[in-house]
């Protein structure tokens, strides 16, 4: 059996909305093994941030329910002070924004050296010069300059290697990374995840590399989650999610995608929005209000997430009918459909 470094069971993560609280994050459980990357995509709103903080446990006023076992523990569980153990040690975020992530009035090595102090890395004599290092690692040329800079004397892509830096500083086994491209040029968004690749390979890391970008995920993930209204909708090693994509969501994803093929035609538009927290319908399949063409019956009744084929996880049996757009057949029975299907009484046995 595979080792697994982190696995999730059934989080669910709700957020106060007037008196109530609704599930941001709902029902998901995941998976990551040592040196593997697992990409978490979806729109905006879909609940990847809210995911990845519910791990770090960095949310307050939320309620959060699951299990988030990671080196034989429930981090739900663990009390603020056994987390920040953990929290910049073995478990490591790059966040979205470099400039909120680092302190502006801190030279970069003082915001190396605090995170080594906090998890007693290094010997306090050799503090310095480990930070140094690792500004070196992290490709940052005269890295003693550097880490006698601020913040805001570096450029974008600089201060996202800093952040990389600081959250490698402790050789973490799992790394979060939250975007970490997104407010980067282009030309400085392929060096740095280059990087991580790089960094993560080396430290033998798992990763959770929280995209919307699917040109970031072709290139880096072995597997792919793929969230929608908090919910993970399908999960499938990376090229077979590419090659043999499943639930609606997914293709409209792929489908949405500029290919050279595609040149000259128009993209395929997800019409709609993700739906807010207290707005949503919970009962069955979230996607469905967004492909109003196809036929209800298709649809399950709460569905789960279930193996069609090796190691590849869909939701709801409406993929099985599903077409994109007008290219819907008209003609589906109902009968004939749950005979094809196996659903009886809204699912699949
Ligand atoms: N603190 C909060 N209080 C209330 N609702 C929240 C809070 N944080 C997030 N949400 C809601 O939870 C849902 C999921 O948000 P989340 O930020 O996790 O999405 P996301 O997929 O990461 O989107 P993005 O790519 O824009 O960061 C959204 O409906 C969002 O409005």
């Amino acid at each position: 059996m595979t080792e697994k470094l982190l696995e999730v069971n059934n989080l669910k993560t709700s957020f106060k909305i007037g008196s109530e609280y609704f599930p941001a994050v709902d029902d998901v459980s995941l998976s990551i093994q040592p040196n593997e990357v697992l990409a978490l995509v979806g729109e905006s709103g879909s609940g990847k941030s809210a995911t990845a903080f519910s791990l770090m446990g960095l949310h307050r006023k939320t309620r959060i329910e699951g299990e988030v076992n990671f080196q034989g523990q429930n981090l739900l569980k663990l009390n603020e002070g056994k987390m920040n153990k953990i929290r910049g040690g073995d478990l490591a975020m790059i966040f979205q924004d470099p400039m909120t992530a680092l302190n502006p009035l801190m030279k970069i090595k003082q915001q190396i050296i605090e995170t080594l102090k906090i998890h007693n890395t290094k010997a306090k004599n050799e503090r310095e010069s480990y930070a140094v290092e690792l500004l070196d690692r992290v490709g940052i040329p005269r890295p003693d300059r550097v880490a006698e800079a601020y913040p805001h004397e570096l450029s974008g892509g600089m201060r996202q290697r800093v952040v990389i830096a600081i959250a490698i500083a402790n050789r973490p086994k799992l790394l979060i990374a939250d975007e970490p491209t997104t407010a980067l040029d282009v030309t400085i968004q392929a060096q740095i995840l280059d990087l991580i690749r790089e960094l993560q390979d080396d430290l033998n890391s798992g990763v959770l590399l929280i995209t919307h970008d699917l040109g970031v995920v072709a290139e880096m993930a072995d597997r792919v989650a793929v969230m929608y209204a908090g919910q993970i909708v399908e999960v499938a090693p990376v090229r077979e999610l590419f090659k043999n994509p499943q639930h609606p969501y997914t293709r409209s994803l792929l489908n949405s995608l500029p290919t050279e093929a595609m040149l000259g035609s128009k993209l395929h538009v997800i019409q709609g929005v993700v739906p807010a927290l207290n707005k949503m319908d919970r009962t069955g399949c979230r996607f469905a209000p967004r492909i109003p063409w196809v036929p209800a019956f298709t649809h399950e009744k709460n569905p789960k997430l279930r193996e069609i084929a090796d190691d590849h996880y869909v939701r709801c049996t409406c993929y099985k009918n599903f077409s994109l757009g007008s290219e819907a057949p008209q003609n589906i029975d109902a009968e004939e459909y749950q005979l094809e299907t196996g659903a009886r009484g809204g699912s699949v046995r």
